[in-house]
């Protein structure tokens, strides 16, 4: 797919979006607040009269296919029940096919099952933006936006509903999804596009984007934080925390949802302690082996390392006097601890 928008918002502001994405299934949109994110995916559904639109999406232009889109809002029909709502998108869907099926799957995979006699008033945020998610597949889309579709929905429904759609994506429906969330971006993603000022900055996987996201922030401890990533080792998860591996080491979150295949941990720099020793047991509960890759300058008798271990990243935050304790040199191999 391919694409070129030009769509005037304001008169300080006009999206001048660009991109070429080769053989997708899942692809993220992020970028600050106000970017032009949400403008760019009406323009591409076709929602906005003023924008010109040079596109190219399998054969021909995207105006000529089916693009679903579905709204942070649900926008549901008040006056009819769930089922009626989804009823009434299989009723405009492509294919007349005996689908009955693939409906029920939809339904399931949207976990709506149990919703289908309510009233969209008596329905919670989380609860309709998981309908007008299954609205738009029941629609059979050939492309689906995704605007924070299930930011209301709880983690762990988040978590197994974003795993299903990864699979409905692979299975030859691409997504592009616009989302503020790291870890659903990084976990879900192939790769993410960053949208700044109305343009796309940067495409690329997402650790890279992520990385040069948090850089250009204008807060230290935000441009600090590092996330490692790696597959999850099977049988190692309890209630309390899920093993994982990274860099083949073993680390620890308290934060992922059951089922993931793939956990995230972000690390904030003031977090992190080092030691060169690695002997003497800590109370934190991760200890990664990394190297010293930089040392950067004092800034309020703080100094920032940052340390590399292939292609993880972490950053430690410690005092002038520490550096300086630890006698710490590029290239120094070093125990990094930070809690789980
Ligand atoms: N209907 C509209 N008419 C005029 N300007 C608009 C309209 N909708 C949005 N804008 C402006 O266009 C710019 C981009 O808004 P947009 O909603 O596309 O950003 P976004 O990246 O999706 O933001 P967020 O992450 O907060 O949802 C903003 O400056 C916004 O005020």
């Amino acid at each position: 797919m391919e694409f070129s928008v030009t769509l005037p918002r304001t008169t300080e502001f006009t999206l001048n979006a660009t991109a070429s994405l080769l053989n997708f299934s899942m692809v993220g949109l992020t970028g600050p607040s106000g970017a032009g994110k949400t403008s760019l995916f009406r323009a591409l559904a076709g929602l906005e009269k003023d924008a010109q639109i040079q596109s190219r999406f399998r054969q021909g232009a995207l105006n000529r296919h089916r693009v679903g889109m579905v709204f942070q809002e649900p926008l549901l029909l008040p006056h009819l029940t769930v089922a009626g709502n989804l009823q009434l998108a299989t009723r405009y869907k492509a294919s007349k096919r005996s689908v009955q099926q693939d409906d029920e799957a939809i339904i399931a995979g949207c976990h709506c099952q149990h919703l289908l006699a309510r009233s969209p008033s008596a329905l919670s945020g989380g609860e309709a933006q998981r309908v007008a998610l299954a609205r738009a597949l029941l629609n059979q889309p050939e492309l689906l936006l995704l605007d924070e579709p299930l930011s209301a929905v709880d983690q762990s429904t988040r978590a197994s509903i974003m795993q299903w759609l990864r699979q409905v994506a692979e299975q030859g429906l691409p997504m592009i999804l616009i989302s503020h969330d790291i870890s659903d971006l990084w976990l879900y993603c192939q790769s993410l596009l960053l949208m700044q000022d109305g343009e796309i900055v940067r495409h690329d996987v997402p650790s890279e984007v992520i990385h040069a996201m948090y850089q250009q922030s204008a807060d230290s401890r935000v441009r600090h934080v590092a996330i490692l990533s790696g597959p999850v080792r099977m049988g190692d998860t309890n209630d309390m925390w899920t093993e994982f591996e990274c860099e083949a080491q073993p680390l620890y979150t308290c934060r992922h949802a059951a089922g993931d295949a793939k956990a995230t941990l972000s690390v904030a720099a003031h977090t992190v302690v080092i030691d060169k020793d690695g002997q003497v047991p800590t109370s934190l509960d991760n200890q990664f082996m990394c190297e010293v890759q930089s040392i950067g300058q004092p800034c309020n008798g703080e100094i920032t390392v940052s340390l590399q271990r292939g292609s993880a990243r972490l950053y430690a935050t410690i005092s002038a006097a520490a550096v300086s304790r630890l006698h710490l040199r590029i290239g120094d191999t070093v125990r990094a601890s930070f809690p789980a």
